[in-house]
This record gives structure tokens, C-alpha cells and sequence, in this order.
């Protein structure tokens, strides 16, 4: 018989200990919600019962609602039954005639810490975290929470917990009056028995949340405050429902009264559910914890090694990158360079990092000088012999890499891990020349190493099970989202974003659609910012740099793109000079037009026999947007269909961490499938006729598009029928 989600026991002190039992964080299924309720049902009716405990089992009390049945939800489950659910929640577990205690371990996070305020008081352990993180999954608290936690912590406090996702330890929640009182774990369940005894004595106060007013203040301060916080998040309500959506149920509250409006906050929330934003943000939460499971190697029941010692060979702006993230999570780093003044570049360029961190407020100013110890200096690898892992991050040249590698069999240890942070290289040839290829792989790491939080685990078929599971821990120690993919050019990223730069080069040149009008329509999208503004970021030479790469591996699909080399030509090579494809004054990042630009496209234009007068074929915005993201979803279908990743939720995960795709449409191939295959395939199509092969739509895509089947779904077909 299965185990019941819900188990109530009622000692002999007459407290009824209720316990959510739903592996693997006691999310709330229907099943829950129904053995809580009845359970308190039960306990209410009972007459040996003179108060209630709620906890979890297994240390850990709830992560609130079941995430994967919103994620199905089609319809929006406005159901008869949830104004009784409210009334249930509010009459019978906060209005009861006996008071409950929640008992709180590990974590309360959604609808647990919803449950845990609709309780008369809150106990936690230390280590709990508590917190509504219902926004980063594109809905509103949907159990009162956004009624129950201002009227705890106060309308300013609960609406930034809110909306930027913050979970407050258990000490701070006792100090905001969340938690009523820290106890350690062994004495949580005791203690929180005499609590609800305490209450149901007299002896401690019997208060329901959604009745407390002393930190609200008067109606037009709360009416201030939620507007302020408008003005200060404004940022996150673009394009997306469930923000402002939440500020105006807080708002009702006020308004109206907390009771009352936790009937239509639930209603907003069953409506959010089914929204194209909640889905998106869905899908990234699942793809967040899908990506680190890889078959036949997570699942083999290896552990993995403690990575103690690193080296990084190469200190530029990479290799010091890396080195930076690993003394920011305590591994000490020997940095290796070939001469002392590329050396004290590079532990410049490290002290500039931690420096900037310490600016940020991401390290103290005290943990400085203890934090660069952890780096030291070597111009030799005799000092090599007992790290566990070197990157090697030197620049784009085989026969170094191959020298590197060779050295480094020679002075490291037998079981050191050999990683290479190329970005394109196939890692069979990095390695070719020493004989220890199981433990060679790639390590590609995302320009700033310290902040950007992908990195690349590049495998090849000799690579040990065992290195790439040390890999993935190491990547989480590192505080990266280690996505692991197949040796195979470009890897997964880069490949995703050669695309996006080409068709926007060729609609600005080829076609006349200004550059800045492209970006506004990426930015508007919810990229970051758009291409032409990227590459002033990372430089215009490497984006020319790479295209020579592509052009050699996929010659008949790849555009030259010249504007670039123009660009580079003039020495407008972006930001670090002043000049690029925008303008920058001395000292500042803030981009401003290029009146000039204009010139130089006609220049080019001519260079390419395409006139010089200025002919801008008409395109909506929406057509712009396409021809941008449509030959990237293209792309993506290649990589899936070469197998380079393991699953489409990774590759979607890797375009919102690595190139800054909006997480709210849940990644490039889930927004393509939103948008359908058979759309994206006949304009593709049109284009590919209009424009060459560059817009043709691969074999996986034509195949998606006549079946009307999801891209999502490709899987890695033979190399002989590529
Ligand atoms: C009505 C309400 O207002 C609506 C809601 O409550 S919406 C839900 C709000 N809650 C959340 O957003 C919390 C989501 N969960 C988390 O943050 C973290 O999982 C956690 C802090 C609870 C635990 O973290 P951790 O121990 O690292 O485990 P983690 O790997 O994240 O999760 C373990 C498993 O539980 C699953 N899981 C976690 N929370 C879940 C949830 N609320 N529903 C369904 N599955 C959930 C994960 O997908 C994962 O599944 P897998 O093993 O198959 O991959």
C-alpha cells in the first residue's frame, strides 16, 4: 500500500502532530492538500486534541505547491472548488479552534511557507531558509502569501522578498517577526508542541496572520510604499505579467482586506499558470536540475573526487577569469606564464577581479588579502606535482595546446585532471600526443570566467566517467551550472550564437535595416542588449576571429561578415577603444549612436558591390526579430540532431545562462516550439530561396515542420546521415 502523504499522531500531551511525507521536498500535491486539510479537519474534531504541530518529514518542512502539475496545467483551473479551498486554508487551519505551530526544518519556501504563516506560530531550525519564490516561476503566491507575509514582516520587506526572489535566513526572519523563535533541530518538535500548548493555555498569544495590522502602517503609507516599489523594480515587470500582477493583489489587500483578497489572488494565480511566462520559467526550473543528471555517468553510483589544488597555464584575461572564480570559492590556484611580466599581468588582472568584487559588495574588504593568498605565481611546472586539476587557457593554437598537454602528463601526478578551456578546438587533437586521454576534457568557461554562470564540460568518448563526474561537483563548487556536452565543433553555445551575429550582420548590410534598430527589437525581446552592442563588448576582433573559425568547419553555411572586419580595420574595436559599432565618451560604458556608422556600411556595401545609396528593404519589427532568431533556432535543431548536448532543456538552460536569452521564454528551443516548427520552417524556407543557404532549414527542422512535431523532441541522428 502506498505511503499516505499526510500522517497525523496525537500524543499524550493532546497535541496532534501533522506531517507533510511527499518525497523528495514535500511539495504540496493534491494529495497533501487534501491530508492536510483532513487532518486538521480530524484533529479540530477530536477531543484529546488540544493543539496542532505541522512539519515535514525527513528534515525538511515544504517547497511549497507541486510545481510539475502547474507546469501541465492547459486550462486555467479557476475551479469550483478553490473559493472552498481559501475558505479551508483561512476557517480551518488559520480560524480553527485549536491553534497549530509550524515546525519548520531545512526549508519553507511557497506554499510551505504559506502553510507555515497560516499557523499560529513559526518555529525553525537554524540552517532553514524561508521565502515565496513563486516569481521566478512566473506566478503569485497562490495560499494567501501575499496577504499573510506583509502583514508579518511589513509591506516593503514582503514585496522585495517577493518579486526579487530573496530567502531570508531563519535568524533574520526571527528578527523581521516571520519566525518566532530558532531552536535546534533536536528540540523542534518538543519545543513547538509546548508552543501550540503555550497558545492553547493563554500563556503565548494566539494570532492569525492575516488579522495583524501593527506592521502595516496607515493605508496611504502602504499605498506609497507598494508605488515606490514599482518605480524601483520597474525593471521586472517588462513583458512579463506576474509582478505588476503581484503588486496590484498586495495593493488590493490594503484596499480591501487580506481575507477577502486571498480569494482573488488565487484566481490570479490559477490564471499565471497557464501563461506563456510561467510555462517558459517552468521549463527553466526543471532544465536547471535536468542538466546535471548526465546517463551512464551520474548514474553509475561514482563519487566525486575533492578537487584540493588547481593550476591554470595562461594568465590572460581567461585563464585570470578562472583562476578568480576558484579563489572566490576558497581553492587555492597556481598560476603558471612563460615570463615574470605576463605573470604580473596576470595576478594584476586577478587583484582587479577580486577588487571589483569587494566594490560590489559580493566580498568583504576584510576577506581580501586572504582570498589573493590563495593564488600564487610559477613560471615552472615542476611546482605542478600535487594539484588535482590544470586548465590550460592559453590562446586558440594547437601546437601550443599539444606542447602544454605533453608537459603536463609529464610533471603532474597520474590521477590530475587535464582540462583545456578552448572554445572551439576538437579536444582529440588538444590531447593527441600524450597517452592519459581519459582524463583530458574540456573546460569552456564564459567571458567574465568569475561571473558568468555556465561553463562548458567538453567530452570526448575517452574521457572517464569519473572525470566528468568530479567535473560537474567541481562546477557546482565553482557556483557554475555545469552543462555537459559531446566533443564536436564549436560545442554547444558558441554554435547558437554564430548565427544570431551573421543574419544580423546580413539584414544591416545586405538588406539596410539599421543596427541600432536591430537591437532595440533584441532588446525589446528581452535580450540583454543587442548583437552590434555585444560585440562592442567583447571586442570586434574576436568576432572576427571566430567567423574565420566557421568558415573553415561549415564553409557553405556561414556568412563573411565584413562589417566587422571594417569595423576592425578602423580600429573601432569597441568599448576598450572608444569606438565600435557605437560611441563611447572616455571612461564611460554607456553607448551613444555613431553618426559615422552610416558612412562605413556604405562602405562596405561597396566593397561588396551592393551599392552605396541606402535601401532598406521594408521589414516589420516582428520580420527583423525572425530573420535574427529563427536561423538560430536552426542552429539549435543541428546541435541537437549532431547530439552535441544531451537533451533540449540543456541547450535551452545554456542559451539563458551563457547568451542571455530570456528566461521567461524558457530557452531557444522552447520559445521556437512556442512560436511552432512549421512557421519557423516556411520562413526559413522563404528566406533560404530569397537569400542562400545560410536560411535553409536543416534536415531535424523539416522534419519537425511536417510532422508538426516539437523541436524539443530531436534527438541525435548518425553522422552518415547528416
Ligand atoms: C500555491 C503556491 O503559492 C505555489 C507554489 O508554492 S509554487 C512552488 C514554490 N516553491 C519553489 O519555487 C521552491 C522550488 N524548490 C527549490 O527551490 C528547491 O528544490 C529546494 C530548496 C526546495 C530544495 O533544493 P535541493 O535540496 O537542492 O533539491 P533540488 O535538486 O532543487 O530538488 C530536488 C527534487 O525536487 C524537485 N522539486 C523541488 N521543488 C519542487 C516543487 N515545489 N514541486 C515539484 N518538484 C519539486 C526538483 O525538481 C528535484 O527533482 P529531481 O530530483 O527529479 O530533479
Amino acid at each position: 500500500m502506498a505511503r499516505p502523504a499526510v500522517t497525523m499522531e496525537v500524543g499524550d500531551d493532546g497535541v496532534a502532530i501533522i506531517t507533510i511525507d511527499n518525497p523528495p521536498v514535500n511539495s504540496i500535491s493534491d494529495e497533501v492538500m487534501q491530508g492536510v486539510t483532513s487532518s486538521f479537519k480530524a484533529a479540530h474534531l477530536r477531543e484529546d486534541v488540544k493543539a496542532i504541530v505541522l512539519t515535514g518529514a525527513n528534515g525538511k518542512f515544504c517547497g511549497g505547491g507541486e510545481i510539475r502539475n502547474m507546469q501541465a496545467r492547459k486550462t486555467v483551473a479557476v475551479s469550483e472548488s478553490m473559493p472552498s479551498t481559501v475558505t479551508l486554508v483561512n476557517d480551518l487551519m488559520e480560524g480553527g479552534p485549536k491553534p497549530a505551530v509550524a515546525a519548520i526544518d531545512s526549508f519553507a519556501l511557497g506554499g510551505g511557507l504559506e502553510y507555515a504563516m497560516i499557523c499560529h506560530a513559526r518555529l525553525a531550525t537554524p540552517k532553514t531558509k524561508l521565502g515565496l519564490p513563486e516569481l521566478q516561476l512566473g506566478i503569485i503566491p497562490g495560499l494567501g502569501g501575499t496577504q499573510r507575509l506583509p502583514r508579518l514582516v511589513g509591506v516593503g520587506k514582503a514585496i522585495d522578498m517577493m518579486l526579487t526572489v530573496k530567502f531570508l535566513s531563519a535568524m533574520d526572519a526571527h528578527k523581521s517577526g516571520l519566525v518566532d523563535a530558532v531552536v535546534p533541530a533536536e528540540h523542534l518538535i518538543l519545543e513547538s508542541r509546548k508552543w501550540a500548548l503555550d497558545i492553547a493555555n493563554g500563556r503565548k498569544p494566539w494570532r492569525r496572520s492575516l488579522e495583524l495590522s501593527d506592521k502595516l502602517g496607515s493605508v496611504e503609507e502602504c499605498l506609497k510604499i507598494i508605488n515606490d516599489k514599482r518605480v524601483q523594480h520597474k525593471k521586472l515587470f517588462k513583458n512579463v505579467p506576474h509582478p505588476s500582477a503581484c503588486l496590484d493583489v498586495v495593493e488590493q489587500g490594503i484596499l480591501h482586506g487580506g481575507c477577502a483578497t486571498t480569494f482573488h489572488e488565487a484566481k490570479v494565480c490559477a490564471e499565471l499558470q497557464v501563461s506563456p511566462t510561467a510555462k517558459g520559467l517552468m521549463h527553466a526550473f526543471f532544465s536547471e536540475r535536468s542538466i546535471l543528471k548526465v546517463p551512464g555517468v551520474t548514474d553509475q553510483g561514482l563519487k566525486p573526487r575533492r578537487i584540493r589544488r588547481a593550476a591554470i597555464v595562461g594568465g590572460g584575461m581567461m585563464g585570470s577569469g578562472i583562476a578568480t572564480n576558484m579563489i572566490l570559492q576558497q581553492i587555492p590556484v597556481l598560476l603558471k606564464e612563460t615570463d615574470i611580466d605576463s605573470l604580473n599581468r596576470g595576478i594584476e588582472l586577478i587583484k582587479a577581479n577580486i577588487q571589483s568584487q569587494a566594490k560590489r559588495g559580493l566580498l568583504s574588504q576584510e576577506k581580501i588579502p586572504s582570498t589573493l593568498a590563495l593564488v600564487k605565481g610559477t613560471l615552472d611546472y615542476k611546482d605542478f606535482g600535487d594539484v588535482d586539476i590544470v586548465i590550460e587557457a592559453v590562446y586558440e593554437s594547437l601546437p601550443l595546446k599539444q606542447q602544454i598537454f605533453q608537459d603536463l602528463e609529464r610533471y603532474c601526478k597520474a590521477d590530475c585532471i587535464l582540462a583545456s578551456n578552448t572554445s572551439n578546438m576538437d579536444l582529440n587533437k588538444v590531447g593527441a600526443k600524450i597517452s592519459c586521454q581519459n582524463r583530458v576534457i574540456g573546460t569552456h568557461f564564459f567571458c567574465p570566467a568569475h561571473i558568468m554562470p555556465l561553463v562548458e564540460l567538453v567530452r570526448t568518448e575517452k574521457t572517464s566517467p569519473q572525470v566528468q563526474v568530479d567535473l560537474i561537483n567541481f562546477g557546482k563548487v565553482l557556483k557554475k551550472i555545469p552543462l555537459m556536452v559531446n566533443n564536436f565543433h564549436g560545442f554547444a553555445i558558441n554554435r547558437i550564437f554564430f548565427p544570431y551575429g551573421m543574419s544580423s550582420h546580413f539584414l544591416a548590410i545586405n538588406l539596410g535595416v539599421h543596427p541600432y534598430r536591430i537591437d532595440t527589437i533584441l532588446k525589446n525581446f528581452g535580450m540583454p542588449m543587442g548583437h552590434f552592442r555585444m560585440m562592442d563588448l567583447t571586442g570586434i576582433q574576436i568576432g572576427a576571429a571566430t567567423d574565420k573559425y566557421w568558415r573553415d568547419v561549415f564553409p557553405h553555411r556561414v556568412r563573411k561578415r565584413d562589417f566587422n572586419d571594417r569595423l576592425k580595420e578602423l580600429n573601432r574595436l569597441g568599448e576598450k577603444t572608444g569606438k565600435g559599432y557605437y560611441n563611447y565618451k572616455s571612461g564611460s560604458r554607456k553607448e551613444e549612436p555613431a553618426p559615422e556608422l552610416l558612412e562605413i556600411m556604405a562602405e562596405v556595401r561597396q566593397r561588396l558591390g551592393l551599392g552605396t545609396s541606402w535601401k532598406e528593404v521594408p521589414l516589420t519589427d516582428e520580420e527583423v526579430l525572425e530573420m535574427v532568431l529563427f536561423p538560430t533556432v536552426n542552429e539549435a535543431c543541428r546541435v541537437l540532431e549532431e547530439g552535441v548536448v544531451l537533451r533540449a532543456s540543456d541547450l535551452d538552460l545554456a542559451t539563458i545562462l551563457g547568451m542571455g536569452f530570456p528566461r521567461y521564454r524558457g530557452g531557444i528551443i522552447f520559445w521556437g516550439d512556442y512560436i511552432g516548427s512549421s512557421h519557423i520552417h516556411s520562413q526559413l524556407s522563404k528566406w533560404s530561396t530569397l537569400y542562400g543557404e545560410f536560411y535553409k532549414p536543416c534536415l531535424s527542422l523539416q522534419r519537425a515542420a511536417a510532422t508538426n512535431s516539437k523541436m524539443a523532441n530531436i534527438v541525435k541522428v548518425s553522422q552518415a546521415r547528416l
